[in-house]
């Protein structure tokens, strides 16, 4: 679904991700795991365009996306839930799915519905201010909005940082069902071990923008080696 082939991005001049090769196959999970400031978001920020490539190419379903604009490459699939649960805050939550699904007619009323089903707890919140929602239910509705666009790869950002151990493993829960259900493949950017690693197909450990450990086939096996490349 994803290839990156000697990736390098930054800011200016400044690179900060450094000749990165990572790949997320067809309905599998990719994990990439790292410390605060191994540039893990400058990643995904470059995986989505939002960030120029200073060398290497991102090709996205069989296709050379590396010159492409963020929204073309939304539109091959792509769905980005960015650190830090953002949502309209002004906005209801319904508010906030309907703006997304209002652009996908009917589908995105079916694709509401079906990510309301894996969230069931924003059934009840739709109505509420989302700025008023907790931080994890800022987190769900981020998520539900993201699949609503119907996308083949979803990009997630520390999901779990900041939120409440119980809705994580919800959050957790819902990705491992879309998992299962196949036809979405996830690239998940975490910085302590746990899901990300045990569900992976493929993971890498980043630090200082570099790939230091990478394998395939996540599980309990592989956390001691990860957790020491992290150690790094
Ligand atoms: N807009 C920016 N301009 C310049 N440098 C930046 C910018 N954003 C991030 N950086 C730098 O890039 C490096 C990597 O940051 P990045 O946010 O990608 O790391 P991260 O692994 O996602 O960390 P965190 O877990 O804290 O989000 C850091 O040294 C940071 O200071």
């Amino acid at each position: 679904m994803l290839e990156l082939t000697g990736l390098s991005a930054g800011y200016g001049r400044t690179t900060v991700v450094h000749d990165v090769d990572l790949g997320v196959a067809d309905g599998t999970l990719t994990a990439v795991l790292g410390h605060n400031g191994a540039g893990k978001t400058t990643l995904l920020r470059a995986v989505l365009g939002l960030l120029p490539v200073q060398s290497g190419r991102v090709v996205l379903a069989g296709e050379d996306v590396t010159t492409r604009p963020p929204h073309q490459r939304v539109r091959r699939g792509v769905a980005y839930v960015p650190q830090g649960q953002q949502s309209f805050g002004q906005l209801s939550a319904r508010e906030n799915l309907q703006v997304v699904a209002d652009a996908h007619g009917r589908d995105g009323r079916r694709r509401t519905d079906e990510a309301l089903d894996l969230f069931p707890a924003l059934r009840d919140l739709l109505g509420r201010q989302a700025g008023l929602l907790s931080g994890g239910q800022r987190q769900q509705l981020a998520i539900a909005r993201a699949l609503v666009t119907g996308p083949r790869l979803l990009v997630l950002d520390e999901p779990a940082e900041g939120i409440q151990p119980n809705v994580v493993a919800e959050i957790y829960g819902a990705i491992s069902t879309l998992l299962a259900g196949g036809g979405l493949s996830v690239l998940l950017v975490e910085q302590h071990l746990g899901f990300a690693v045990e569900h992976a197909a493929q993971y890498a450990v980043l630090a200082t923008g570099r790939v230091v450990h990478r394998g395939a086939g996540g599980g309990p096996d592989v956390v001691p080696e990860v957790r020491a490349a992290l150690a790094l």
